[in-house]
């Protein structure tokens, strides 16, 4: 079997190998696909991310949350460890951080992930059994720990789920579900 960082390898290259023009017509049928989500629906306080260029976008699902009323946090890595969730009020609030990815303007309006309706996790890659992998520095696998399952959704490309199993530890956190441009897909 390939080691977790040989996949994470391949995950990333594979990534960084899509068309934009791809990436952009996915996001349109990801979008649709998100606000479409009875969990959606139901959630107040939605943790979403603020995607790297050829990540899943959810730009859009922001602007249409944001018009819903609902509240809306993004991650912000505070140490090598450490990521909290913090408020956003608008996509034109933000500043590039450390990582490169873009963050609220300060100052920091932090909620405790207890208080989250739903968690929207960003992953290089899934696979079938609900098995992800990050970026490699364990801070959704922290996040997530004291959340339950139905808490959190995975959020992928159709094509970044994987069919070989992802090498997984005792730490790291499974999805039960997964949502991509092609719909809502349950792990087994
Ligand atoms: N959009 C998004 N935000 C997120 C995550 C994510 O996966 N996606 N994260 C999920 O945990 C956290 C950030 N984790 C990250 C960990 C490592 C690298 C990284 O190594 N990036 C570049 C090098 C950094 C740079 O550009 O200087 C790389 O891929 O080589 C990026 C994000 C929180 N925010
Ligand atoms: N709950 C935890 N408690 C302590 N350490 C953890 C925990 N979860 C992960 N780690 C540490 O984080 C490191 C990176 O984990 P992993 O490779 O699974 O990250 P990842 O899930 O791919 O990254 P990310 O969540 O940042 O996208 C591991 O070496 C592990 O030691």
């Amino acid at each position: 079997m390939d080691t977790k960082e040989a996949v994470r390898l391949a995950c990333k290259t594979k990534r960084a190998a899509l068309r934009a023009e791809d990436c952009e017509q996915w996001t349109i049928a990801l979008t649709r696909e998100i606000v479409k989500l009875s969990q959606y629906k139901k959630a107040q306080k939605i943790m979403l991310y603020l995607a790297m260029p050829r990540e899943a976008n959810l730009d859009a699902v922001i602007t249409q949350a944001l018009q819903d009323g609902k509240d809306v946090y993004v991650p912000v890595c505070t140490d090598k460890t450490t990521m909290i969730a913090v408020r956003l009020h608008s996509l034109s609030d933000v500043t590039t951080g450390v990582l490169h990815i873009r963050i609220p303007n300060e100052p920091y309006d932090i909620i405790n992930p207890s208080e989250l309706d739903l968690v929207l996790v960003p992953g290089a890659g899934f696979d079938y059994r609900g098995g992800r992998m990050g970026m490699g520095n364990g801070y959704y696998d922290r996040f997530l720990s004291i959340l339950r399952p139905e808490q959190f959704i995975g959020v992928c490309w159709n094509m970044q789920i994987l069919s070989q199993e992802i090498p997984m530890e005792d730490y790291d956190v499974r999805m039960t579900q997964l949502i991509t441009e092609t719909g809502l897909l349950q792990c087994q």
